[in-house]
């Protein structure tokens, strides 16, 4: 099985040709082509397109087991392909909640039987996500399912004293909790359903101040230096939230002992609150979509690095638990299709991120926050042929209806994006695209 791509913009520096022989990257190089080597089963034409490393998503939904009417490991993984990722972490909100060895590996092994994107389990950090007890992190990780990342997202660790055992616990085999950052005294669960501020307000929609994230991630920074340990920010949504992770960041480098890293998702870069007035549950999310000021501080932290990476926080729901009216709908909307795009169009486009930054932002650093191995390599000779194909002046509009996922809660129908993915490659195997 061999795979010729010819002419791409590796990273976006000047074409050459990727030649791949048994999954894995044999040669790079303008002579490729013009060589020996022009016996090959498959050639692509990459003329104009720009070849980065397959994505990584640190932050997956998948319904699987529980609800597999809005998604199953499978349908999502088609969706992770076709948004150019080759790698997902999956949520352990399910139900049951993956919070034994045995969950994960069931997981890990739907991923590996659908074939379409490597699906890495993230394990509980507390059973059944009720912030009491710490789940089996230690089997999960020794497990088949190797789990390095552990997080009760949808659910705020929010004891401090259980935070504190858990970051402790995963400091022995190189983990990392991921923190939904809601402080449920300041935000309840379900109640606080928007942004707080003066739309909310005027709708009566019950608010969720930006501060209720804020103090979690104070809090948490905290505790890794403490414990020496690693701590994730999930899906960080405000200005403040930015401000204590440079503070952070820049002492976790002085000390070199602990370690902050965090994640923004594409529609807290491009939406705003404002989207609420229609009281349209799409727009339906936590944490809420907020105002255009921290939009602008969380595009810039991801340009200057503040922010390690980009995550979709997929999270796709049932029509049935969407079509309510808004303080009764679910939270979440889909994303793993189009974050490519969004991110594109929001940062490439502007001139605020080239593509070897999206590369760090969307490959290379997530796999490195979530220790895997095989995937965020660079383009280079004797790497595995993890690799997505972009075709970057493509601007299209998207319809919720031609989605590869099970559910169309899909905050993107109708958007003019530009920048999209064409063709995903799982060890040389093409997962999406012609
Ligand atoms: N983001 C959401 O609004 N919903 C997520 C949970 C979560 O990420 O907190 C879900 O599981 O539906
Ligand atoms: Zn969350
Ligand atoms: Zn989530």
């Amino acid at each position: 099985m061999s795979l010729l791509i010819k002419g791409a913009s590796v990273l976006g520096a000047e074409p050459t040709d990727v030649y791949v022989e048994n999954g894995v990257i044999s040669a790079v190089g303008r002579a490729v082509s013009a060589g020996e080597r022009v016996e090959t089963d498959t050639v692509v034409d990459a003329d104009g397109l720009v070849l980065l490393p397959g994505l990584v998503d640190l932050h997956t939904h998948l319904r699987q087991p529980g609800r597999e009417d809005a998604e199953t490991v499978s349908s999502g993984a088609a969706a992770a392909a076709a948004g150019g990722f080759t790698a997902v972490l999956a949520m352990a909100n399910t139900s049951p909640v993956t919070d034994t060895a045995e969950a994960a590996v069931s997981v890990w092994e739907l991923g590996r039987e659908a074939g379409l994107a490597d699906v890495f389990p993230v394990g509980a950090v507390t059973k059944a996500l009720a912030g009491e007890e710490l789940a089996e992190l230690s089997l999960m990780n020794r497990s088949r399912a190797g789990v390095r990342v552990f997080s009760d997202d949808g659910r705020c660790v929010s004891d401090p004293r259980v935070m504190r055992r858990a970051l402790e616990y995963v400091k022995a085999f190189g983990g990392v909790i991921s923190q939904h950052s809601q402080d449920p005294s300041l935000a309840p669960y379900g109640s606080a359903c928007c942004h707080e501020g003066e739309l909310s307000g005027r709708l009566g929609l019950p608010g969720w101040p930006g501060v209720a994230e804020e103090v979690i991630v104070a809090r948490d920074v905290m505790l890794a230096r403490h414990t020496g340990s690693r701590v994730h920010v999930a899906h960080a949504s405000t200005a403040g939230t930015v401000e204590v992770l440079r503070w952070a960041k820049a002492q976790a480098e002085k000390d070199g002992t602990w370690a902050v890293t965090a994640e923004v998702t594409p529609h807290h870069l491009l939406l705003t609150t404002d989207l609420l007035a229609g009281y349209d549950p799409t727009f339906k999310v936590n944490p809420p979509l907020r105002p255009a000021e921290d939009v602008e501080a969380l595009r810039a932290a991801l340009a200057d690095g503040t922010i390690d990476a980009v995550a979709t926080d997929h999270a796709p729901h049932a029509r049935q638990d969407k079509e309510h009216a808004f303080v009764d709908a679910a939270f979440g909307m889909l994303g793993l299709e189009e974050a490519l795009s969004v991110v594109s169009t929001v940062m490439v486009s502007s001139g605020l991120m080239d593509w070897a930054a999206v590369a760090r932002a969307m490959s290379f650093t997530p796999a490195r926050i979530a220790g895997l191995e095989g995937h965020g390599r660079p383009i280079e000779v004797g790497e595995p042929a993890n690799l997505t194909l972009v075709d970057p002046a493509a601007t299209y509009l998207v319809d919720r209806d031609r989605s590869l996922s099970l559910s169309r809660n899909n905050p993107w129908h109708d958007r003019k994006l530009t920048g999209r993915v064409v063709s995903t490659y799982l060890r040389g195997n093409r997962t999406f695209g012609g």
